[in-house]
């Protein structure tokens, strides 16, 4: 548990404050959790949301020395102020540096102790790129942070999880960005923490190919005979239970996804519409290989349903209840 508390203490931050994060993190609120819940966001936002949703959560100020299990219609809060009003669905990018404050303030909680966990809500990477400070998301944020070596992030959902071994990079960029060290590195961190996270004595990875067919056997493409069929190769020297590389048009089969403890695929938009078709709104984003606990949504700010009652808070939900479990595991 953290330093003070003896019930777990899971920190949240409410992400974009234009869009549905703080609306999932209020309908939180409205129910009891084995936990403290600690918001790190701007006061005057969240009420005002609320208000606009029509729900009562009474935002108690957060005391880190004494202990204040959740329950059902208040959240404890760390006021973090965002520089203008915020509005549902009208982004602001001057209010970047408030959203990023309360990220930095969330992490830097967990690696003191004062938090047991992290569990964000979505940002928009636009808007606060648009605010001049180069960033491409929560996963890169927290690996600098934290200063990790490599981390990866795993979407998981009840019966598929699934990893990339690139994030949020241009699709040109893919090819030059995946060599052996890094698919090795990122199988070394995939092997451990299911391991240690979700106690899979020994994890099965089935890792994608990169190009149509995995490559054709050359014909349409080299990456995977010459870059990821060696790493797997190094990988199996290891002690590492990886298969592949499986043409990724059909390694979602049902008979080798019922073998795969988690799939690797090689890019972003690979690996999450086929999670995102069998799992929207029930997954979770854990990043692996990080020092903290940090869990998220399998969602992203939805402008469109932002301050209008509609958005789904189910994997912000599922989220928290990972945290709790990542907890318990430790
Ligand atoms: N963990 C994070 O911080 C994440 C942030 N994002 C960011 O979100 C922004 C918008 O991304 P999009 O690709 O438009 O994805 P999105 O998830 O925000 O929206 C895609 C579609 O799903 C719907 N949707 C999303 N969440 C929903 C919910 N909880 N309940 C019901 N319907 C929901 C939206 O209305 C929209 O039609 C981008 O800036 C992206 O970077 C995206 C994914 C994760
Ligand atoms: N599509 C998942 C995603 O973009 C989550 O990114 P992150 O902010 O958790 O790194």
């Amino acid at each position: 548990m953290s330093t003070s508390s003896k019930i777990p203490r899971l920190a949240i931050s409410a992400g974009e404050p234009a869009g549905i994060g703080p609306d999932v993190v209020l309908a939180a609120a409205l129910r009891d959790w084995p936990a403290e819940l600690v918001v790190i966001a701007d006061r005057g936002m969240l009420e005002a949301r609320a208000q606009l949703l029509g729900l009562q959560v009474d935002l108690r100020p957060y005391d880190a020395e004494s202990e204040s299990p959740s329950c059902a219609g208040s959240l404890s809060i760390i006021h973090e102020p965002l520089a203008i009003n915020a509005r549902a669905a009208i982004a602001e990018s001057a209010n970047a540096a408030g959203v990023l404050a309360a990220l930095k303030r969330t992490t830097l909680g967990c690696i003191s102790g004062e938090f047991d966990a992290m569990v964000t809500a979505p940002v928009n990477k636009a808007v606060i790129a648009d605010s001049g400070v180069p960033f491409s998301g929560h996963t890169e944020y927290l690996a600098e942070l934290t200063g990790s070596d490599q981390v990866v992030m795993l979407l998981a959902a009840k019966e598929l999880r699934v990893a990339l071994a690139t994030t949020h990079i241009p699709l040109a960029s893919v090819p030059a960005a995946i060599d052996q060290n890094l698919l090795l590195d990122v199988l070394r961190v995939m092997d451990k923490d299911l391991r240690s996270k979700f106690a899979i004595a020994s994890p099965q990875i089935s890792v994608l190919g990169l190009n149509p067919h995995a490559g054709e056997g050359g014909h349409l493409g080299m990456e995977d005979l010459e870059v990821i069929a060696p790493a797997l190769e190094q990988a199996i020297s290891e002690g590492i239970n990886v298969s592949g590389p499986w043409p990724a048009d059909t390694a979602f089969n049902r008979r080798l996804s019922t073998e795969t403890d988690a799939y690797l695929a090689m890019y972003h938009d690979q690996g999450l519409p086929v999670l995102k078709f069998a799992s929207f709104g029930a997954a979770v984003n854990i990043t692996l290989g990080l020092p903290i606990i940090r869990t998220s949504v399998d969602h992203g700010t939805a402008f469109d349903l932002a301050g209008t009652g509609k958005a789904d808070p189910s994997s912000f939900f599922a989220a928290l209840e990972s945290a709790l479990g990542l907890i318990s595991a430790q």
